[in-house]
């Protein structure tokens, strides 16, 4: 976690990983946003970044999407630049899973890794079921790491405390060495639908694609547009 010198926020970095079609563009905007969009198709890595105020107080969220384009190529570069990370895989999809445990392991090896959150999504397609609920909890009892299993779809209230717990995790760690900064923002996304959710209030977000390798770059494009997805709560 970083404090933003100039408005004096703290600033935490959550990285999504996740095998292809998983949902992890379906929760990132979920949470942010409250919508959710079936279908959402990205050959690249998105960076969101938006203000939450919990309870604790208010926090610069920057959040990417990683895309799992090459499913063999795990993003250390990331991995590193975020504080924590969320791993996604889907109940309906073992594969998932396996991609989520391997990722689980390359995470271990790092050095200052992230904390982390395991997530089993689409639990509405229970009858599509591969992945069992304990396989998951016990993964995330293997690095002693939280889980839960949600569904996007249904708007699962799960997903809103793994961010959270993650955010507040994240706030509490000392700060990281920074090897990236991202300062200039493009892009516009979504408007507000008035959804009630639990304690976290979202406001004021931009999303950027980012190319792999980009996360290095402070000048992405000049072209800025803020959205608002304010979800009072
Ligand atoms: N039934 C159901 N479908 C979901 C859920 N979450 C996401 N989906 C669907 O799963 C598909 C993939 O969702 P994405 O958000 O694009 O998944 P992704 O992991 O970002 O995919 P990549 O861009 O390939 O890495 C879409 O058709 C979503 O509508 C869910 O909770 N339940």
């Amino acid at each position: 976690m970083k404090t933003d010198e100039k408005t004096n926020v703290p600033r935490v970095r959550i990285a999504v990983l996740g095998n292809m079609n998983v949902g992890k563009s379906a929760l990132t905007v979920r949470y942010l946003t409250r919508r959710f969009i079936g279908e959402y198709r990205s050959n690249t890595d998105l960076l969101y970044k938006q203000t939450v105020t919990l309870e604790s107080g208010v926090l610069d969220v920057e959040i990417v999407d990683i895309s799992a384009e090459n499913e063999n190529d795990f993003p250390v570069e990331q991995i590193q630049w975020a504080d924590a990370c969320l791993i996604v895989y889907s109940i309906t999809d073992r594969a998932s899973y396996e991609y989520a445990q391997r990722s689980l392991g390359e995470l271990r090896q790092l050095q200052n890794s992230p904390s982390a959150y395991l997530i089993g999504n689409k639990a509405d397609l229970d009858h599509l079921r591969e992945v069992q609920e304990t396989e998951g909890a016990t993964l995330a009892a293997s690095h002693a790491i939280g889980f839960c299993e949600v569904s996007v779809a249904d708007n699962s209230p799960a997903l809103y405390k793994a961010f959270e717990r993650l955010l507040i995790e994240s706030r509490a760690r000392p700060v990281k060495p920074r090897k990236f900064s991202v300062s200039k923002m493009f892009g516009t996304l979504i408007g507000n639908n008035g959804t009630r959710q639990p304690s976290t209030t979202v406001s004021q977000g931009t999303v950027v694609p980012c190319h792999k390798g980009e996360l290095h770059k402070s000048r992405v494009m000049k072209r800025r547009q803020a959205f608002t997805a304010t979800a009072s709560l």
